[in-house]
């Protein structure tokens, strides 16, 4: 089956384990039970580490999750050296943890699944246990894609942001926030917004750097330097741009109607008003590589793992989100 033949029924979904110690496995069983099918997925993982009373059933290839996953969760099967104890990761498992990820995408390239979906990982984790050399999925995957520009999206019905800079200390973002990183973003997020959503021209207002973007140079001085110029040159090729904004008052519900998506300087700019707006409902998408990428927007929530109690709304909403990428391009005819 493959993305590029519209005719072809969408392939199932890929869910890789992530950080098995985590809530992952948990939702991802929740998950296929709430769905009963109506988005086809599989899960590649050890099923030592489902839950006991886990509804799953072992297939040996993507195709078959088609028809399993309409009354159990299909499981590719990855085995991992250790079993886990909830809430406690084991550096023994995190290469495989690595693999597992690698062979999703490895699945998503062959047109096996139409989509990856990544349950979280614990960064600190894999690079301590397996040597991770990434801040996060998200670089990984470009790494694996072949793409020198991703852009990470975070997106609930009311709002989508994107962090422009993304994992790094607060101290490095007024080097690593510049014309060239800024202007890449806006290119690879409006190309995307058309791609799988099909905003021809999507309104994208960009945060200020400083409190009161700047105030007129008051209160420092990146957004008269380069970011005015830079919007104001990208507007003339035809971007629709909004901003510097202040970022305090950009996101309350009148202002957020303005737009299609905020581009934020650093992390927290961008995730606070997502995670506080709906937590639950939040998705994040990798943009800008050349397969579809989706994951829920929380952890591994180590401190409720094992308990029964995780809410597998964003995994489910990260799932939709990825199948209907994979109609919007299979609709494109390409993947
Ligand atoms: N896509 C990914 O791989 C992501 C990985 N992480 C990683 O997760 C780890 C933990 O990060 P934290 O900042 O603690 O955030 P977290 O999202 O794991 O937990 C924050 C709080 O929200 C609760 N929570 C999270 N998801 C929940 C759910 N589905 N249902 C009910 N309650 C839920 C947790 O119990 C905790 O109290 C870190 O290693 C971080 O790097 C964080 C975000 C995304
Ligand atoms: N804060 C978002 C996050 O940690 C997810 O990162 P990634 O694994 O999607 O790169």
């Amino acid at each position: 089956m493959s993305q590029t033949d519209p005719s072809a029924p969408i392939a199932p979904i890929a869910l890789s384990c992530g950080e098995p110690a985590g809530i992952g496995p948990e939702l991802a069983v929740k998950a296929a039970k709430l769905l009963t099918g109506d988005i086809p997925f599989f899960w590649i993982g050890d099923p030592r580490h489902l839950p006991q009373d886990a509804l799953y059933e072992e297939i040996s290839s993507p195709a078959e999750a088609l028809e399993v996953s309409r009354w159990a969760l299909p499981v590719l099967r990855h085995d991992f050296p250790e079993e886990v104890r909830p809430g406690k990761p084991s550096l023994e498992n995190a290469q495989s943890v690595i693999d597992v990820i690698r062979r999703a995408v490895a699945l998503v390239q062959s047109g096996e699944a139409s989509g990856l979906c990544t349950a979280p990982i614990n960064k600190k984790v894999l690079k301590d246990g397996a040597g991770y050399a990434f801040p996060g999925h998200t670089e990984f995957l470009a790494h694996l894609g072949g793409v020198e520009h991703e852009v990470m999206m975070l997106a609930c019905p009311e709002l989508r942001v994107v962090p422009v800079t993304i994992h790094i200390p607060l101290k490095d973002v007024p080097a690593q926030f510049n014309p060239e990183l800024l202007e890449a973003t806006i290119r690879v997020t409006a190309a995307d917004l058309e791609r799988y959503w099909g905003l021809s021209r999507p309104s994208i207002a960009i945060a200020g750097l400083n409190p009161h973007a700047g105030e007129g140079g008051a209160m420092g001085n990146e957004e008269l330097e380069w970011m005015i110029p830079l919007i104001e040159r990208l507007r003339k090729e035809g971007f629709d741009l909004i901003g510097p904004m202040p970022p305090d008052t950009m996101f309350h519900a009148r202002a957020r109607a303005n737009y299609d998506v905020a581009l934020c300087a650093y992390h927290d700019q961008a995730l606070i008003p997502i995670k506080t707006i709906d937590f639950s409902g939040g998705v994040n998408v990798t943009l800008g590589l050349p397969f579809i990428r989706t994951s829920p927007d929380h952890g591994t929530a180590f401190d409720i793992a094992g308990k029964g109690v995780a809410d597998p709304s964003s995994l489910i909403a990260s799932l939709r989100m990825a199948l209907d990428m994979a109609i919007a391009a299979a609709r494109k005819g390409r993947g």
